[in-house]
């Protein structure tokens, strides 16, 4: 059986991971827009809000549909329409009184283009899957549709070429959830300061994520990155990665109701004499976190494009510290 303890400690407490979480498109799109416009929004915009329209690519998702509905309950104006990787969809999906219709990938560029011919302020949030990060990131940019990126994997030095060369606006970010984009924050400034610090401790990191997760975590890969400035070397393949729901229950320790979402982090340090150890976790049950993150994305990209400012690539990082953190 997969040991989740770290064989470099001297802790001899078994490794307990808390129970609680702790920490015609065209006129089809104006028809909608029209009721939209016309019928009461399902909840009004906070005072002193903005309301614009949010495109919510990944809504046959989990995070693209939390987001969706999350954008309705802000207040946000939902545009219905969303896309799939399968060619042949015929679906529709309701968000509180929008009807998403559901499009496959050889309608992208032209669906989209009559999005911003309908909709000129509008945002995309994608939430699809790693593999089509680059490509979706691709058509955003060629079309000049600013997007706030929360699908994790693909190519990020392609990614961030891609928006460079064509200037959109753009806020990426593996890891949408506030606290734990503070936590990595901190990381990454204990890096930049103590570099070093931590020179030959040895490093062992286990994430657990609900099954259908393809990808590595890349919230993790940010956080071994800031252990490397300080002098760690970490080979990524030792990653443990725990995708089983058996193991996640009984060896993790996820609540049963979150098998299903939910994002379990832990790193193990330990001094190379074995005598002093550090364990920093962040154990995620749900995916609010995300949602309520990407919808403050949002509005901050959103007050970016439209004040036209200069500078054109975000992190959360960048929202964080524009006082959204509450
Ligand atoms: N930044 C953050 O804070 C977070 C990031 N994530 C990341 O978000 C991504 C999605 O996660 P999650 O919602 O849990 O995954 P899901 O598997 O639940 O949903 C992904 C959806 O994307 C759709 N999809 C795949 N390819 C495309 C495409 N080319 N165009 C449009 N839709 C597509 C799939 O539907 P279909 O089969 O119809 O194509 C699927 O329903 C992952 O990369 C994950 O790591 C997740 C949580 C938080
Ligand atoms: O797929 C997920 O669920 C999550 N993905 C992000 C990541 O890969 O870091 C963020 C969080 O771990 C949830």
């Amino acid at each position: 059986m997969l040991s989740v303890r770290p064989p470099h400690t001297t802790f001899s407490r078994p490794l307990i991971w808390p129970r609680q979480c702790r920490v015609s498109v065209a006129a089809a799109l104006r028809c909608v827009s029209a009721v939209a416009t016309a019928s009461a929004p399902e909840t009004a915009a906070p005072p002193g809000s903005v309301s614009f329209p949010i495109l919510v690519n990944g809504c046959t998702g989990n995070m693209g549909l939390s987001v969706a509905e999350a954008a309705a309950l802000r207040g946000l104006h939902l545009v219905p329409v969303s896309f799939s990787s399968r060619e042949k969809v015929d679906r529709t999906i309701q968000v509180g009184q929008t009807n998403i219709q559901i499009y496959g990938p050889s309608a992208r560029e032209d669906v989209l283009s009559s999005v911003i011919d309908e909709f000129p302020d509008v945002i995309v949030v994608d939430y699809t899957a790693p593999d089509s990060v680059n490509s979706n990131a691709d058509l955003y940019c060629k079309l000049g549709l600013p997007f706030v990126m929360g699908t994790t994997g693909g190519n990020k030095q392609l990614l961030y070429k891609s928006v460079q060369e064509s200037k959109n606006y753009a806020l990426i970010s593996p890891q949408m959830g506030k606290q734990v984009v503070a936590f990595v924050a901190a990381m990454k400034i204990m890096a930049e300061q103590f570099p070093g610090a931590f020179s030959g401790y040895h490093l062992e990191v286990l994430e657990s994520h609900q099954a259908g997760k393809r990808d590595t975590s890349g919230t993790a890969k940010d956080v071994i990155a800031c252990f490397e400035k300080l002098g760690v070397s970490y080979d990524m393949d030792r990653m443990v990665k725990i995708r089983d729901p058996e193991q996640q229950l009984e060896m993790v320790g996820v609540p049963e109701e979150h098998i299903d979402g939910h994002a379990f982090h832990l790193y193990h340090l330990t001094s190379p004499d074995d005598s002093v150890s550090f364990e920093f976790q962040h154990n995620v049950c749900g995916r609010s976190i995300y949602t309520e993150g990407t919808i403050d994305a949002a509005i901050f990209l959103h007050r970016k494009v439209q004040s036209k400012d200069s500078k054109r690539i975000y992190d959360m990082d960048d929202v964080l510290r524009e006082g959204y953190m509450h």
